[in-house]
């Protein structure tokens, strides 16, 4: 079993406010997981834990088979936040720059881009569908397509864990359909584990092969076998649209 992350009984709060207790969980190398759950209940805040940007009460992170305290580099990871959907897309800069901002340890701050590096921001805006909106400007394009951009942005440095969290609020459903069937393409052939945040039950029941939901009380609530899962999803969703029998639970 080839765990590329573990979470161990994780707890959080913020100050008095507990909002995650006890959480365990795996993610093998090439899954695709969704994290599901209410509005509040922590989903965002399980991610920042997983990325360093917060730290637990209790309990420990291993990715890569090492604590995340004694991670050195973070370069096979990469995150896309909810921050993008507030991004400035006035700001004039071309879809080529901003993927070639993620190259800069490679490039150098302050010096010019050689052929190389231009090979490989077309051939990674290429993979999401855009080499052709290179020299366009951000502002001009469409959320589905900035979407995009912020993809090939996180991609260019070839990470092996892609965690986004609720990307695709706020694009049309015909642009959303392409990011997820970029992602899906990703993580099926490509090896790309991907942890997405979501609060779209329908796409998610498609696209990922693990679903972990956040209940109340800072519980994960993955326990299928007594329908649980389903009860809450309802009470959640007002449906319960997954149907889990191909998901993996352990
Ligand atoms: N920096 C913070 N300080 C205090 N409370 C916070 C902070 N960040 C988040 N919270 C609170 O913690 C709870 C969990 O927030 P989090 O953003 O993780 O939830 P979420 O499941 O991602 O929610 P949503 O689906 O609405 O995005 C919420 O009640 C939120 O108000």
């Amino acid at each position: 079993m080839d765990n590329i992350i573990e979470v161990n009984n994780l707890s959080f709060g913020y100050g008095e406010k507990f909002i995650l207790k006890d959480v365990s969980f795996s993610v093998r190398r090439g899954d695709f997981l969704g994290i599901i759950g209410a509005n509040g209940s922590g989903k965002s805040t399980l991610m920042k834990l997983m990325l360093k940007i917060l730290t637990p009460l209790s309990g420990n992170i291993k990715m890569f088979g090492q604590n995340i305290e004694d991670i050195k580099s973070w370069n096979k990871i990469s995150y896309i936040s909810q921050k993008l959907n507030f991004f400035n897309s006035s700001f004039p800069t071309t879809v080529e720059e901003v993927v070639e901002a993620n190259l800069f340890s490679q490039i150098g701050l302050f010096k010019r881009p050689k052929k190389c590096h231009k090979e490989m921001v077309y051939q990674i805006l290429e993979k999401v569908g855009m080499e052709g909106y290179r020299k366009i400007l951000i502002g001009n394009l469409s959320g589905g397509e900035l979407q995009r951009v912020f993809i090939a942005k996180a991609l260019i440095n070839n990470p092996e864990i892609l965690f986004l969290d609720e990307s695709t609020v706020g694009i049309d459903a015909k642009s959303e359909e392409t990011v997820y069937s970029l992602l899906t393409d990703l993580n099926r052939n490509h090896g790309l584990t991907i942890i997405l945040i979501t609060h779209d039950i329908f796409q998610i029941s498609h696209i990922a092969n693990r679903i972990i939901c956040l209940g109340k009380n800072g519980l994960l609530e993955q326990d299928l076998k007594n329908g649980m899962t389903e009860d809450i999803l309802k009470e959640i969703y007002g449906q319960s649209l997954i149907d889990f029998k191909d998901k993996r639970w352990d």
